[in-house]
């Protein structure tokens, strides 16, 4: 295909910048232990100084992939399919989740809700971030909110942003990665004094897996 004819396949998002596709374990959140099958979506502009997967971050390091062929191989393995990124929101996410779930997919997404919702979801796992707050609609649907504590003042933002999730959202704490054995007991004493929120780990790093 040409370039153009490329681009304008990604804007319709009948195709996708591919990073990487992976069979693993949920690791995180309400979901942690079950099997699915991971799609990393390229391109993310919302820069958090810690994010673990920064080679997501430039869309254009990723070639664009049909998105027939992304579920062709989803289909092989789990039930779920959690699709994540770099920010697959950049996206319209409506053809990709359309034909997942014409495979009797259940269609998982790992959002910053930096961008408006697009797609049809079974479950939509919310992580905001400061630096680019979460739009309503990724607000109205989560359901679960997960927060990172990189230092003690993310409690008040978690706080914050309970406030603005739908009422039926699971509320999540988990510790950024480098910072985790200063903020895991931290975690542990907030989630015993505000019971309402729940702990989430990075299982899937524990185990060594992807
Ligand atoms: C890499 S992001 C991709 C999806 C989306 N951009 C987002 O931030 O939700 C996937 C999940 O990993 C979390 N995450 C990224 N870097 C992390 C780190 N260093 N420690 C703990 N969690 C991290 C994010 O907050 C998010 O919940
Ligand atoms: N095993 C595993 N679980 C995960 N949950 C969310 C992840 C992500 O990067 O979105 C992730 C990941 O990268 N690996
Ligand atoms: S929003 Fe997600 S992918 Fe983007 S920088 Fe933050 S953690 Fe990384
Ligand atoms: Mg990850």
């Amino acid at each position: 295909m040409l370039k153009k004819e490329l681009q304008i396949a990604v804007e319709k998002g009948v195709m996708l910048p591919l990073m990487e596709e992976f069979y693993t374990i949920q690791g995180e959140g309400y979901h942690t232990g079950t099997a699915a099958y991971f799609i990393r979506v390229g391109g993310c502009d919302v820069g958090c100084h810690w994010c673990d997967v920064k080679e997501s971050w430039n869309a254009e390091l990723h070639p664009p992939t049909a998105i027939e062929t992304i579920v062709e191989n989803a289909k092989k393995y789990a039930n779920t399919v959690v699709v994540t990124g770099g920010e697959p929101l950049t996206w319209d996410m409506g053809p990709l989740t359309q034909e997942l779930k014409e495979k009797d997919l259940k269609v998982h997404i790992e959002t910053s809700g930096a961008y408006p919702l697009s797609g049809t979801w079974d479950w939509i796992t919310l992580s905001p971030k400061k630096n680019k707050l979460p739009t309503q609609t990724v607000y109205d649907n989560a359901n679960e909110l997960k927060v990172i504590v990189y230092n003690k003042h993310d409690f008040i933002f978690a706080e914050e942003q309970a406030e603005k999730v739908n009422k039926n959202a699971i509320l999540f704490l988990q510790p950024e990665w480098s910072k985790k054995e200063a903020m895991t007991p931290l975690i542990v004493d907030y989630v015993m004094n505000n019971p309402k929120w729940r702990v989430s780990l990075q299982t899937h790093k524990y185990l060594n897996i992807p």
